[in-house]
């Protein structure tokens, strides 16, 4: 058996975006991405201003830090992106990001931290902008179905995250992603995926067409 080609050194140092619905498959496709590439592959550690759940440790899932600090260092530019849901503050530090060096960072984020992300990019440095993966369901009742069917949530819990899924829909078929990926078949998706981390020859151009998709079904 031949040894599949290392990393290609040209990408280690663009950040790996992925963006997806949630349910669509990320934790799935990227738990087995890590597991094939052990060592390769670094996630940021965000920081949160909310209260940490039993387990959890400062620095480890998180950092957990007070607002008035957390708004202070957002005034100071410390962000790369954050942004706030049901009260709390989430965000990613160019700290977080350079901590990781030499392993390529990949950053699983929602859409306002995207936003902010391909607002900054034509700013960043060539080393520092990211590439911009949207992982799609193969369509709207698959999604759903994904959703209920991993039996973590509440339906109301699935109402805000189909809510979301719509404007993260909405925003994708913009095609201002550099990659999409739709997640059909696990395999061929897990494939896909691991040729754009690893930045193999052919990474740019692996992509899949976004399915067409009534987004009214999410309503
Ligand atoms: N290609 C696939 N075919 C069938 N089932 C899949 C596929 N990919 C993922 N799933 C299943 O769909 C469910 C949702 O996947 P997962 O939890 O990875 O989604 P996610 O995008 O990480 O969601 P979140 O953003 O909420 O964390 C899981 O039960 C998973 O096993």
């Amino acid at each position: 058996m031949t040894a599949s080609p290392p990393i290609n050194p040209e990408v280690v140092n663009r950040p790996l975006v992925i963006c997806g619905p949630s349910g669509t498959g990320k934790s799935t496709l990227l738990t087995s991405l890590f597991s094939s590439h052990p060592n390769t592959f670094g996630f940021s550690v965000s920081h949160t201003t909310r209260s940490p759940r039993p387990g959890e440790q400062n620095g480890k899932e998180y950092h957990f830090v007070r607002k008035d600090e957390f708004m202070d260092r957002v005034g100071k530019g410390e962000f790369l992106e954050w942004a706030e849901f049901g009260g709390n503050c989430y965000g990613t530090t160019f700290a977080a990001l350079t901590a990781l060096h030499p392993l390529r960072c990949i950053l699983d984020i929602e859409l306002q931290g995207v936003l902010q992300l391909i607002a900054k990019a034509p700013l960043q440095s060539p080393p520092l902008s990211p590439v911009f993966l949207f992982l799609s369901p193969p369509s709207i009742p698959t999604l759903k179905s994904r959703l209920s069917g991993r039996g973590t949530e509440t339906d109301a819990s699935i109402k805000k995250r189909l809510d979301a899924a719509k404007k993260e829909l909405e925003y994708a078929q913009k095609g201002r992603y550099d990659v999409y990926v739709v997640n059909d078949d696990l395999e061929k998706a897990g494939m896909k995926l691991e040729l754009v981390a690893m930045g193999w020859k052919g990474w740019e151009e692996c992509g899949d067409k976004l399915p067409e998709m009534d987004l009214a079904e999410l309503e």
